[in-house]
């Protein structure tokens, strides 16, 4: 596995102590590895995980060529080249059927949706088109074309062909098509472990008592939040003292149990800080300044115990911080660790209700609300004080404003970029 350093030499123009977001994705794209176990689950329980072997189809997908309609299937060279069209019903079609009687020339087969075509017949018209005279269908011209409402045989999926690619996160779409494939088991690799721990000898434990100059530990719940979308199996270590012997117990047991790991706070120039010289001690770690806000210090590398090492994501305190730096960089590399194909995250265009004050040179992320606008435009406003201590900002927003990094202040009504929170937090 590549060193920090040998990947810091890949990175052009790499500077730690002001990293812009683009290359400090790279860089972890670059280190960090991806499991390496293959499982089998059931089809259901394959939701959400990440597929780890092409599927190639065995099946054609529909076996037959069969009817997309309610109707009566014809041949095409049957049609009048004007005026309508008169054949005998030779017989019917049921769905999961398949029509043994014979018919010739002139004549058409009732048939319903998803029934087998009858040989040598190419086309159906919808009932609705036709009017029936007892034994007889009149079609009137132009209600069809040679070749209409035929669904060809192996059209879905064909045999022999991929299906689904290996890399793929898998989502309902894909267990349906899993299913009409016959596929009751799918290969998937296995889930990834998460350990995560907040660090501040200021931080108390939901049903502790709050003593003067303490805050509720509320980072875990967010971790929590973010880690349960991403469907990863968790190790919640609790708050851990700033403390030598606290911070090095904890941190050998997320290195011992996972693949990665996640803290918050500690990773700034405070002074009370042990948590910045144990990371170091434990593993290969580098401290970044982050052209970015908020979310500016971050630690990243290694932490090992033993024969044990998880790659480690030190997370800045303030609680907004944790929750941009976790969607800038932590959650793409989860996926990628996961075994999963890189899809960068869709950005919705809303037009700012506001001016936005923004200097070249760093990414801003700012809480936002994207709303409709009667001429159909998505418009954002920002969600009031963007410290990044306050929380309550992040929670009234659904989306984040991303500031790209050469991007200047921006005006009322400009086109800005909002990375939308529906399906994400
Ligand atoms: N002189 C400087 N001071 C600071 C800098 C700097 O560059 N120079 N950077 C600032 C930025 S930006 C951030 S972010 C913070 C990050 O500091 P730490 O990662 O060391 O985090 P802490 O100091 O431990 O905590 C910061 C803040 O967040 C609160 N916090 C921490 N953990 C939790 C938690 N689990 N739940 C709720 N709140 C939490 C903590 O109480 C602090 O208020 O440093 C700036 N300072
Ligand atoms: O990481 Mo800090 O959030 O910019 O306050």
């Amino acid at each position: 596995m590549a060193s920090l350093e040998e990947i810091a030499s890949c990175i052009s123009g790499y500077d730690p102590d002001a990293l812009p977001v683009a290359k400090a994705q790279e860089f972890i794209a670059r280190f960090v590895p991806r499991v390496a176990t293959v499982e089998r689950v059931a089809l259901r329980s394959a939701l959400g995980r990440v597929l780890a072997e092409d599927i190639v189809s065995p099946i054609d997908v529909p076996a037959h060529d069969n009817s997309a309609m309610d109707g009566y299937a014809l041949r095409g060279s049957d049609l009048a080249e004007s005026g309508p069209t008169r054949l005998r019903i030779a017989g019917t079609g049921l769905a999961g059927q398949q029509f043994e009687g014979a018919a010739g020339p002139g004549e058409c087969v009732r048939i319903m949706t998803g029934a087998v075509m009858p040989e040598g017949f190419d086309t159906v018209v919808p009932q609705e088109f036709v009017t029936v005279e007892g034994q007889e269908v009149v079609v009137p011209p132009g209600a069809v074309r040679p070749g209409d409402n035929r669904r060809l045989r192996g059209e879905d999926l064909a045999r022999g062909r991929p299906a689904l690619s290996a890399g793929k996160l898998l989502r309902p779409a894909d267990l349906g098509l899993l299913a009409s494939l016959g596929q009751a088991e799918v290969p998937v690799w296995r889930r990834l472990r998460v350990a995560f721990f907040s660090t501040g000898d200021e931080l108390r434990s939901i049903g502790e008592p709050l003593e003067p100059g303490c805050v509720y530990d509320s980072n875990r719940y967010t971790l929590y939040g973010m880690l349960q979308r991403l469907g990863v199996e968790l190790l919640d270590l609790g708050v851990v003292r700033d403390e030598p012997q606290a911070l090095e117990r904890a941190f050998r047991t997320a290195a011992e149990s996972a693949d990665a790991i996640i803290t918050s706070g500690g990773v700034s120039v405070g002074e009370a800080d042990f948590t910045k010289q144990m990371m170091a001690r434990l593993g290969e770690v580098t401290f970044w300044r982050i052209a970015m806000r908020p979310g500016r210090p971050m630690a990243f590398g290694r932490i090992r115990s033993g024969a044990h090492e998880a790659v480690l994501f030190g997370l800045p305190g303030n609680p907004v911080a944790v929750m941009v730096t976790f969607y800038a960089f932590v959650r793409d590399a989860l996926l990628a660790m996961s075994g999963a194909t890189p899809a960068p995250l869709p950005l919705l265009r809303a037009r700012s209700a506001m001016a936005l004050r923004k200097k070249p040179g760093r990414t801003e992320y700012q809480r936002g609300v994207v709303s409709r606008r009667p001429d159909g435009d998505w418009e954002v406003r920002i969600t009031g004080s963007q410290g990044s201590g306050i929380l309550r900002s992040m929670s009234e927003a659904n989306g984040l404003v991303v500031l790209h990094h050469e991007q200047g202040a921006v005006t009322t009504g400009d086109w800005v970029d909002v990375l939308p929170f529906e399906g994400l937090v």
